[in-house]
């Protein structure tokens, strides 16, 4: 498969779930004004149909890019996730297509730590409960059940970006943090990791989960889990939809066994606004349940729209692949003087040596050259003068493990 330099107007952006317009904005000032974009997510075969003539596909946690779809998106490059998760795109698939990988990792992590802050202090005092009483017309006015935030310990599970953002503004309200994380974590402020996770659990009036999508993460916490927490705890859940068994989630609410939960992710989701949410959580007056906003603020959506579309910009004018979370990672210098040949191969012995014999048996003069690997694939890139990059692509394409290679000029 190959690609050679396109003009801009011809490479073709495809967005999907309403990412923001900043993204947009940041294409088009980057002179790409070839971009078709979707409020909604859309179904396998629907994608298969749209991807077929898209060089980048932009995308959020919803649209889920199979290896079905990436063997039918010839002219695909690049993958945006507007968005820290990258759990919805099958990464080995990518990256066995030529396809490199981006996300945004950091820009709605304070979203989500404020989000998860405010839900505990709203579960703490009973609010969603008095709330939909007062609308149906009660007046609960009691001081039952109800709590400061102030003294009550929080078990953090996953200890990452978000997680520790969460630390911070708990600590910052007097809370006491422990942790429980499958890597050693430099525990900020006060916070304490623990090593147990049903140790944690025991000892945290409110739990809150900030784990990526991992098979070790699937239903981590179930009925067991649910039931090594303080009778009267909290479960707060903006992570991921599989990391909680919903239905012994509800059976624990149903119990009085948790005094509520606060769930911004499911196990399955409605595709877009619209369609129906399902859930044996509905009806739940002590649980918080969100769709899957927790990144969803103005603040975030903008950046994450023009830190995203930055990197696929970078990707296609100069071949640079920073912070790519499947691919080899170079960062490139510009190429005003000279072409620039990429080559992404399979990770095998001696292909370097073909790469170079295509060159020094041309007499083509490199000048410069870059190279990384990363698993099964590596990246090679060429910058040589203009004048023999149409022979040199021709030869590098018919090297044996040549996954893709293209040309810009
Ligand atoms: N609700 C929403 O809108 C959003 C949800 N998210 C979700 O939050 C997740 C976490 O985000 P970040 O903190 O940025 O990720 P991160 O990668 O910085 O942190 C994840 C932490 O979980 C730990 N971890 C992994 N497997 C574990 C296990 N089995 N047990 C305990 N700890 C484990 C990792 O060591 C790491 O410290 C994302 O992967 C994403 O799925 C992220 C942004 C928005
Ligand atoms: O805002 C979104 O669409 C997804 C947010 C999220 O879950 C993430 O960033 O991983």
């Amino acid at each position: 498969m190959a690609n050679t330099s396109l003009n801009k107007d011809k490479i073709k952006f495809l967005l999907l779930e309403g990412v923001h317009q900043s993204a947009i904005d940041t294409l088009k000032e980057a002179g790409y004004s070839n971009i078709e974009y979707l409020k909604t997510s859309l179904p396998e075969d629907q994608l298969i149909e749209k991807i077929k003539d898209a060089h980048f596909v932009g995308i959020r946690s919803r649209t889920q890019l199979t290896r079905r779809v990436f063997e039918s998106a010839e002219k695909l490059i690049a993958v945006g996730c507007f968005c820290i998760g990258t759990n919805q795109v099958d990464l080995d698939a990518a990256q066995e297509h030529g396809v490199v990988v981006f996300n945004a990792p950091y820009s709605n992590t304070r979203s989500v730590a404020e989000l998860v802050i405010a839900e505990a202090i709203l579960l703490l005092r009973r609010i969603p409960e008095k709330n939909f009483e007062t609308h149906r017309g009660g007046w609960g006015k009691s001081a039952a059940g109800s709590y400061e935030i102030r003294g009550k310990t929080l078990g953090i599970i996953g200890y990452g970006s978000i997680g520790t953002q969460v630390s911070v503004l708990a600590e910052g309200l007097g809370m006491k943090v422990c942790f429980y994380d499958v890597i050693t974590k430099l525990p900020l402020g006060n916070a304490t990791q623990i090593r147990d996770l049903n140790e944690l659990l025991g000892m945290s009036d409110i739990v809150s989960l900030h784990v990526p999508e991992l098979p070790a993460t699937k239903d981590m916490i179930g009925e067991k889990e649910l039931a090594a927490m303080k009778k009267g705890g909290i479960l707060l859940n903006a992570s991921r939809g599989t990391v909680v068994d919903i239905e012994a989630l509800a059976a624990a609410l149903e119990s009085g066994h948790l005094a509520g939960t606060a769930i911004d992710v499911f196990p399955v989701e409605p595709r877009g606004n619209g369609e129906e949410f399902v859930s044996p959580l509905r009806g739940h007056d002590n649980a918080i349940l969100t769709p899957h906003i927790g990144g969803s603020t103005q603040e975030a959506q903008e950046n994450i729209g023009t830190e995203v579309a930055e990197k696929l910009v970078k990707y296609s004018d100069n071949g640079t692949t920073i912070s790519s979370v499947n691919f080899p990672e170079v960062a490139l210098p510009s190429h005003t003087e000279t072409h620039r040949l990429l080559h992404v191969h399979n990770n095998i012995p001696g292909i370097l040596s073909e790469i170079n014999r295509v060159f020094s048996e041309n007499n083509i003069n490199i000048c410069g050259q870059f190279l990384q690997t990363k698993g099964n694939v590596g990246y090679v890139v060429v910058d040589i003068d203009a004048e023999y990059s149409e022979i040199a692509l021709e030869r590098l394409r018919q090297i044996e493990g040549t996954i893709r290679a293209r040309v810009l000029f």
